[in-house]
């Protein structure tokens, strides 16, 4: 579940008095997610997500906030924050910071088409060309540092053999040049349970609680690890396909950067095998019981090591 912190209905009417947005008529408590407490908020003048937020820091949640509000502006299909009365979008509820954002329509896929993985990426290329207008600015909390210190709090509790391949895939990635590699606003944890489609037509990304600065190519790595692959991890072609040729697209590649997927997707394969192995090996009190099994990131980290020509027939001409 992801209700975290409990609001009654009494405590959101008077919240809501400070936007124009009507009466509450229905509030809801959302049972997916992980992070974050959210509520379906239905008012007299339309249907909104009442997050409140368990674990940010406020400057954070301003550039979070900031970001949903330039990608809306820009046309991007994606909840916008609605501001208060005072023009902040970032209010306080039952003790924590609290925003109300657009509800989307569309539901997640869980098995997605060609189609469906060409609408990512092509609203991918979007979030890195909109994501220029961000003026804040956050740095990746799951990055390199994190990856030694998680796998440091591992190294008690898995088998040698897997800490070597986790200590050999960290070595390889401080090792691998970077620098020319375009950077800037990343949603970074754009996986399938993160966007809304109505049929084939994408009507939300949503969850971007993780966006911060890092490699574009990167987070486009995230989403062919999760988007464009068949149950082994390996790639569907035509999806990947797909998915690169809209992205590139809209943010066309510069020169090297082919060249680095192999390597960027061997480092989101990395990340998000380490965080489900801590979330498995380390639950955090009183959260989430659906803990999701590493051992798919670990067999597609293998294979990304094993066929780094994977995606070179992948990529558009
Ligand atoms: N703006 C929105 N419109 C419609 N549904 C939403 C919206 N935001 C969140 N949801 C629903 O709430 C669920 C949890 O939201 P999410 O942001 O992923 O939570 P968490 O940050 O806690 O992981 C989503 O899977 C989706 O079903
Ligand atoms: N999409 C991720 C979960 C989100 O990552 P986290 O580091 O915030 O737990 C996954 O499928 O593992």
């Amino acid at each position: 579940m992801s209700v975290y912190t409990r609001v009654e209905a009494a405590e959101v009417t008077a919240f809501l008095r400070d936007y124009a947005v009507g009466e509450l008529l229905d509030l809801q408590g959302i049972a997916d997610g992980i992070e974050n407490t959210n509520y379906f908020v239905t008012t007299r003048g339309g249907a909104f997500v009442l997050t409140l937020f368990e674990r940010h820091a406020e400057v954070e949640l301003e550039y979070f906030l900031e970001l949903m509000v330039a990608l809306a502006d820009h046309g991007l299909a994606c909840p916008r924050p609605i501001m208060a009365d005072d023009g902040s979008y970032l209010r306080r509820l039952a003790q924590r910071p609290a925003a109300l954002v657009e509800r989307l329509a569309g539901k997640a896929v869980t098995e997605p088409s060609v189609a469906q993985c060409a609408a990512v990426g092509e609203a991918l290329g979007r979030i890195h060309r909109i994501g220029r207008h961000v003026h804040r600015r956050r740095s990746n909390e799951r990055g390199p540092a994190w990856w030694r210190v998680t796998a440091d709090a591992l190294r008690g509790v898995l088998q040698a053999d897997t800490m070597a391949l986790i200590d050999a895939e960290i070595a390889f990635q401080a090792a691998f040049d970077t620098q020319h590699l375009p950077r800037g606003v990343i949603h970074a944890d754009l996986f399938r349970d993160n966007v809304l489609f109505e049929g084939e037509r994408l009507s939300g990304v949503i969850d971007f609680y993780a966006a911060c600065n890092d490699i574009l190519l990167y987070d486009l790595a995230i989403c062919l690890n999760d988007w464009c692959v068949v149950p082994d991890g390996d790639f569907d072609d035509a999806r990947a396909r797909a998915f690169l040729a809209a992205y590139v697209s809209g943010r066309p590649p510069v020169a090297g950067e082919a060249a680095a997927l192999p390597a960027m997707l061997r480092a989101a394969a990395l990340r998000f095998w380490l965080s489900r192995l801590y979330d498995l090996h380390f639950p955090r009190a009183g959260e989430i019981t659906h803990v999701k099994d590493p051992g798919h990131f670990e067999r597609i980290l293998r294979l990304r090591i094993a066929q780094p020509q994977r995606t070179a027939a992948l990529w558009p001409a």
